[in-house]
């Protein structure tokens, strides 16, 4: 009996030493006073919240978007919260990134003719849609991987040069939740969301001796203008199956995104059910922090058992919901 004791004190006191070792490991945060900030979708939302959170610690900030006014007046709102207004100062800069890369190009380069190379890009533009597989246009798979997959990597590929010449920077993937498991409704979004996961670990790999880290966030439901168009049309079964994790502020998921970036976790995840997912889809990811390592190995077999619990309550919404719309047929044909 004693010994069960003792293996669990020498376990406690290992986690102890790995807790307090981690921070000597981890890279050391990115001061963005006075340095340039790229956010992409910065008009709205996330990357709204983004910007502000990072006029708050003294950058400079380029916004990129395509519609010029909701730019302007997100300029006006950021403006409001620089840390020092002499020296501070937010461009915008119109572009449809999903398009056309020499144009993505010049913004980029018109971006660092005026703040100097991007210290940290945050690549959060853009969209959602949900719908059942079969009724999704064929056209909507490819305009999601075109804005939410090539957008990114246009926009990574413009600023990779100039952020490798300097040997430091830090590059953000907005994924989702619904980027690191597949539900209902999502079929075209999440392989959109999933396809980021690739590119952000082999680039990391390739980024990693230029001390250029990158991160993937994982946000939950986020309460923000691009969400609020995704509920007139969302599925009764991807509502019900969402509302399990919750839904945050953009001003949150922000705050959490540019807390990890800065420090270089590649995982960046809210809440609760974001730690189960994350310590249980993190795969071959980079180990950047020991105490985070450690808390994988030692949660991933319990988190799959609670996770059968959760797909099990999915797969039963999914069937009442298919029961309810033969009923609603069946009334239709008999009335
Ligand atoms: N809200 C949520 O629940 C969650 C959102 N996310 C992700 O976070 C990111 C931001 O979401 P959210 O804040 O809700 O979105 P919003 O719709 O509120 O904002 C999207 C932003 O992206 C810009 N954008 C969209 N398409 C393009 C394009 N082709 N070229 C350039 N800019 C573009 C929009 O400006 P404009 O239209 O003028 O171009 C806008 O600034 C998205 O990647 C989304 O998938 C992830 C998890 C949850
Ligand atoms: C141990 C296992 C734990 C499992 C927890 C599962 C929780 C699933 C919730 C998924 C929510 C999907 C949010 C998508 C948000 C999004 O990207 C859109 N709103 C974009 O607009």
């Amino acid at each position: 009996m004693i010994s069960w004791w003792i293996i669990l004190a020498i376990f406690m006191i290992f986690l102890i030493i790995l807790y307090f070792a981690s921070p000597l490991i981890t890279p050391k945060a990115l001061k963005l006073q006075s340095s340039h900030v790229l956010v992409t979708g910065g008009s709205s939302g996330i990357g709204k919240a983004l910007a502000i959170n990072v006029a708050k610690r003294g950058a400079n900030i380029t916004l990129l978007a395509r519609n010029k006014s909701k730019l302007q007046e997100a300029k006006v709102e950021v403006e409001k919260h620089f840390l020092n207004k002499d020296s501070q100062s937010v461009i915008c800069i119109s572009v449809d990134i999903s398009k056309d890369y020499e144009a993505v190009e010049k913004a980029v380069q018109q971006a660092e003719d005026k703040f100097g190379p991007v210290a940290l890009l945050v690549n959060c533009a853009g969209t959602s849609m949900t719908g059942v597989f079969e009724e999704i246009l064929p056209s909507e798979f490819k305009r999601m991987l075109d804005i939410n997959y090539l957008g990114s990597v246009y926009v990574t590929r413009a600023v990779v040069p100039s952020m490798k010449k300097q040997q430091l920077g830090r590059i953000v993937f907005v994924s989702s939740q619904a980027g690191q498991l597949g539900l209902f409704g999502y079929t075209a979004y999440s392989a959109s969301k999933f396809a980021l996961r690739g590119l952000a670990e082999a680039l990391q790999m390739e980024l990693k001796p230029y001390h250029i880290r990158v991160t993937l966030a994982f946000p939950p439901d986020t309460d923000t203008p691009g969400y609020a168009e995704e509920q007139k049309s969302k599925p009764k079964e991807t509502h019900l199956i969402s509302e399990v994790a919750g839904l945050f502020s953009p001003h949150e998921v922000a705050k959490s995104i540019i807390e990890d970036s800065t420090h270089g976790k590649f995982f960046s995840y809210m809440g609760l059910d974001g730690y189960m997912l994350s310590c249980l889809t993190c795969g071959m990811s980079p180990v950047i922090s020991m105490m985070d390592a450690t808390q994988q190995v030692i949660t991933s077999g319990i988190f799959r058992v609670i996770s059968l619990f959760y797909l099990d309550y999915f797969d039963r919404i999914v069937q009442k919901c298919k029961l309810e719309r033969e009923n609603i047929k069946d009334d239709k044909k008999t009335s």
